[in-house]
């Protein structure tokens, strides 16, 4: 199948929502349609398609024909990528109306919800996924969703939010529990995606102990679970395992260079135990384990508080405000938005592979740079401030993914700047709504 036409098979479902004609029960044909022929397209590459696909990995701003759907065809995780818009950048909000002279906002029922693949019994698990409320996990959870499986989020929404979910709430594939995994939680399922943890550092850095505490027994309380109901269990282990790396870029077999006294430590060497408990609930209770280190990831839904970069930088630049750069601004980082991460972490899921694996977009940028990149995007011309260095800041972060492309057959098919693009319009259209300031 040809660019051409899977560009075509999208752009009806597209056409659909641009008429106005975008209700959830009207995409429903295309849809099932869609994802079939998607998955059949992504099932008949050839060899020669995927070699030059793991070709070496350049900058680009080409658009690929992949990143207009998501997922792999070998784990049925393919989405069409306007269904998933249709949730996190819809033209008017599906489920409130914000009235912007008295501003509150009117929540209308009763409602309808996008499609959900129809899966057999066998195929269709029941998946939990910890953490689901925040950005990564909402993400996850809406692809877990539309193809086909029960989900069960567990959230403390100390860093997540209702909102991210609220076009689930009351589906019969879904269910939100307020619950802190510092707490044990028994449930019957198959899969445990094990996400919860504050990620930005101003976030994990407020409560150090509640980060700790999270990280460990928040771990153990939920591979104890995977031990006694026989779930796979995938940890979202992350870069800062390798602390600030003198070995660049990063691969899984570096051990790290992590402060263990230092601010930042509560998260790393938290997360660091993480893995260490994951692989010794392996080898002494013959757990299912898998373990993704996540490298730097944005993207819509990141919350606008959040103090990390890029929704620092988006933010600052969409109000006009001076763009802060922390230190000389010569460090780097290398971000990854997040459809390539769920694509991923579906991925190892699904794979037999028990070993760690990085996960992230080796586009590699200093801070500096990617100041420039996001004021082009915004199309402003606010200066920038410097600020002091925060302590540990890592000075240089990029993954290697050789790994992941070998053992998984993945790679990042979003250029940073298409995410960026699609970043700055959420948060336009979050500003618009009144729902950010
Ligand atoms: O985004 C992520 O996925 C990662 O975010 C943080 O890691 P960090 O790389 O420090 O992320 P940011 O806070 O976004 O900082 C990136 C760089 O930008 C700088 N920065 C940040 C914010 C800002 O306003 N200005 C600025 O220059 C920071 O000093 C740092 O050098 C977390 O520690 C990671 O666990 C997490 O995986």
């Amino acid at each position: 199948m040809s660019d051409h036409s899977s560009s075509k098979i999208i752009y009806e479902v597209h056409a659909n929502n641009e008429s106005g004609n975008n209700s959830p029960s009207n995409d429903r044909n295309e849809f099932s349609k869609t994802v079939t022929e998607l998955e059949n397209c992504r099932g008949n590459k050839t060899e020669s398609d995927n070699a030059e696909e793991t070709s070496s990995f350049e900058r680009s701003d080409k658009w690929v024909w992949d990143t207009m759907a998501v997922g792999h065809a070998c784990v049925k995780s393919v989405v069409p990528l306007e269904l998933l818009r249709h949730i996190y950048l819809p033209q008017q909000s599906h489920d409130r109306i914000f009235d912007p002279t008295t501003r509150t906002i009117s929540y209308l029922q009763p409602r309808s919800y996008l499609p959900v693949k129809s899966l057999i019994q066998g195929e269709k698990k029941r998946i939990l996924v910890t953490g689901g409320a925040g950005f990564v996990g909402s993400h996850l959870v809406d692809r877990l969703m539309l193809i086909g499986h029960e989900v069960i989020v567990l959230d403390n929404f100390f860093t997540g939010r209702k909102n991210n979910l609220s076009h689930w709430m009351g589906h019969p594939n879904f269910e939100l529990i307020r619950h802190d995994v510092v707490d044990p939680f028994l449930i019957e399922v198959d899969q445990i995606y094990h996400l919860a943890c504050p990620a930005s550092p101003p976030h994990y850095q407020y409560n150090p102990i509640k980060t700790v505490k999270t990280s460990v027994m928040g771990t153990i309380n939920m591979l104890g679970l995977a031990k006694r109901v026989k779930a796979r269990f995938l940890l979202t282990s992350t870069s800062e395992v390798y602390g600030d790396p003198e070995e660049h870029p990063q691969a899984e077999t570096y051990w790290g260079h992590v402060n263990p006294i230092g601010p930042r430590a509560c998260y790393d060497e938290g997360k660091r135990v993480a893995e260490t408990l994951t692989y010794a609930y392996m080898h002494q209770d013959s757990v299912d384990v898998r373990v993704a280190r996540i490298f730097n990831t944005f993207g819509p839904r990141m919350n606008e508080n959040d103090g990390r970069v890029v929704s620092n930088f988006i933010m600052q630049a969409l109000k006009g405000e001076e763009l802060t750069i922390y230190g000389d601004g010569l460090q780097t980082r290398s971000f990854q938005y997040v459809h390539d991460l769920v694509d991923g972490l579906i991925l190892l899921m699904n794979k037999d592979y028990m070993e760690p694996v990085n996960l992230g977009n080796p586009d590699e940028y200093t801070i500096r740079e990617f100041a420039e990149l996001i004021r082009n995007e915004v199309n402003s011309s606010c200066k920038i401030k410097t600020l002091p260095a925060p302590t540990d800041d890592p000075k240089k972060r990029r993954p290697d993914i050789s790994r992941a492309e070998q053992i998984l057959g993945w790679k990042p098919r979003w250029p940073v700047k298409q995410g960026i693009g699609e970043t700055v319009k959420y948060f336009q259209r979050q500003m618009e709504a009144g729902l950010i300031g």
